[in-house]
């Protein structure tokens, strides 16, 4: 219920005009009703005097100038009828439009915010969890808001037939709404059930498909050991999980549909005896009474339908949501508003770092001088990427400072600083897409001359030109088609598009072979002088094409 809540408040528009369509809708089909009603009334002969409704529907016949003849009323009351039902059909238009942009707008709330996160708090998530909201509770989200607006319809169809029957004759009226109300609160468990198997399945989904993105991740090692069997026996138990919480799901619902149909005609057989017998109404007045409540009583059960199934998905959103407020809170704020210039150096100045109470680097004095390679080398965990964020400002000293160009980086607007830089991964994590599509990215700014242009300076425009569709040639996943020397220099290739001042290169010729490394090697030698780069690298050819070399050790430089 909180959850249609926020949403009404997010789209507080839509929310009021199909809403108001909805409201409109159903005084049109209790005019349309009451018109039908009268119809009756003039054809069976049996009651007098007009209830209140059929004096209301005579009423507008009569401005409208017409003679209540029986076939006036059918017409109008038919014509009531099918407007009401144009105009829900509208309001269901807009409800559907706002089901879309609910879906849309948390993901696109979800991509922002994690993408403006901290470097830091981006490290820690799972990426499982974050391709599951965006997949799965994104979806369920928007379905609960769907659940919640057929929600909102009911009651209000509800709403109207229950009004009419009271104008008619509202104690016998209250007495049965009231009794109707009781047996649906009677079964009101099963909507609580339903919505503590959605909230399970929702965690559950949340680790498993944690889980599985990393165990895809590293299937190669897992099937070349032939311990496939282990990811099967890690994820059968929340599979297993899972499908208890679906049943349960399913029970609830199914439980719900099998109990409400006979409580209703329990419902209708009580009312009948009551009116007939008890209040000694005529049969016409009963049968209208009993259309009119059954009617609202089971509108009611519809909406008691859709509560339950906007319970099994509300979990969703809330976990979506938590997941959305707490990268906001986690949101990187804007540093500096200095412009960055890279002519000189970057220097360190007793630069410390801690993870938390670990210390990972302390005193660091060191200069990457302008235009020169600079390559970083030492034992794994000595801190060589951790200098490496630093300078691009995704970390930030906890002592120190970081001079560019002697001006402090903490001074400098960060955005500005980072388009300066092209950074080169060990793993160049290529795209399923076109060759441009990989190196512009989807930026607008970029087009196929940069892209030669930076193909040509990361020597791969020899093998680009080559392919049968050039540039427009589809990679394959992961860039499957090419060598791993060849992806490299793709790699070097998106990171020179956007023209930098400074290269990064982490470890980008680790996982090359013999002749793929001296290939890419090659290519970082030429562009020495051209632009500054800074390579973690414990390859010994790029170490002997480096114009400075430092060695990390235990968190301090040891000179080389
Ligand atoms: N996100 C993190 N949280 C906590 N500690 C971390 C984190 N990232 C790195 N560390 C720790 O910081 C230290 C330095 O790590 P860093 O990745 O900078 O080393 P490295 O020299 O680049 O190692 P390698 O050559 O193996 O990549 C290591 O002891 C590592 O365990």
């Amino acid at each position: 219920m909180r959850m249609l809540w926020t949403f009404a408040k997010a789209y507080p528009g839509r929310t009021s005009l199909a809403l108001a369509a909805l409201v409109v809708a159903g005084l049109v089909d209790g005019l349309g009703l009451s018109l039908l009603l009268s119809m009756l009334n003039l054809a069976t002969g049996e009651q007098e005097d007009p209830s209140m409704p059929e004096q209301v529907a005579l009423d507008v016949v009569d401005r409208l100038g017409l003679d209540p003849t029986l076939v006036t009323l059918l017409t109008l009351g038919v014509l009531m009828i099918a407007l009401k039902a144009v105009i829900v059909l509208l309001a269901n238009r807009q409800v559907g439009y706002t089901v879309a942009h609910v879906a849309t707008d948390l993901r696109l709330s979800l991509v922002r915010s994690v993408m403006e996160s901290r470097w830091r708090y981006y490290l820690s998530q799972p990426v499982g969890k974050l391709s599951n909201a965006m997949a799965t509770e994104a979806n369920r989200a928007s379905e609960g808001f769907y659940h919640g607006a057929v929600m909102a319809t009911q009651i209000i169809n509800a709403v109207v037939y229950a009004g009419l029957a009271l104008l008619i004759s509202w104690q016998a009226s209250l007495i049965a709404l009231v009794f109707g109300g009781l047996l649906l609160g009677l079964l009101h468990f099963l909507v609580r059930m339903a919505g503590g198997a959605g909230r399970r399945q929702t965690g559950l989904l949340k680790s498993l498909l944690s889980v599985m993105t990393d165990q895809l991740g590293a299937v190669k090692p897992l099937k070349a050991m032939g311990r496939e069997d282990h990811v099967d026996s890690m994820l059968s138990n929340q599979t297993r999980e899972l499908k208890k919480a679906l049943k349960n799901q399913v029970f609830a619902k199914a439980a719900l549909i099998a109990l409400q149909e006979p409580m209703l005609a329990i419902l209708v057989g009580i009312g009948f005896f009551f009116f007939l017998v008890q209040m000694n109404m005529p049969m016409a007045t009963v049968m209208i009474m009993i259309f009119l409540i059954a009617r609202s009583v089971n509108h009611l059960a519809k909406g008691q339908r859709a509560w339950q199934h906007m319970s099994i998905s509300e979990s969703a959103y809330w976990s979506l949501a938590g997941t959305i407020d707490e990268a906001r809170r986690e949101a990187e704020p804007p540093r500096g508003f200095r412009t960055p210039a890279l002519n000189d150096e970057i220097r360190f100045e007793r630069v410390g770092f801690k993870y938390d109470a670990k210390e990972v680097l302390s005193g660091i004095d060191l200069d990457i001088r302008s235009g020169h390679l600079t390559v970083l080398t030492g034992p794994s965990g000595s801190g060589k990427t951790t200098l490496i964020d630093l300078v691009a400002g995704l970390l930030h000293p906890d002592s120190g400072r970081i001079l560019i160009d002697g001006v402090d980086l903490q001074e400098i607007d960060h955005r500005r600083w980072r388009r300066m830089i092209g950074y080169v991964p060990q793993d160049p994590l290529l795209i399923n897409d076109s060759v441009i599509r990989n190196l512009t990215l989807g930026d607008p700014d970029l087009g196929p001359d940069d892209a030669e242009r930076a193909l040509k300076m990361a020597d791969a425009w020899g093998f680009i030109s080559t392919l049968p569709d050039g540039m427009e040639t589809l990679l394959g996943e992961r860039g499957g088609r090419l060598s791993g020397g060849q992806r490299q220099r793709l790699a070097i290739a998106r990171a020179l598009i956007h023209r930098p001042s400074l290269l990064i290169l982490d470890e980008a010729t680790s996982n090359l072979d013999h002749e793929s490394e001296a290939a890419v090697i090659a290519t970082i030698g030429q562009l020495k002088g051209r632009l500054t780069m800074l390579a973690v690298s414990h390859d010994e050819g790029l170490v002997e094409a480096a114009d400075a070399v430092i060695r990390v050790q235990e968190g301090r430089i040891r000179k080389c």
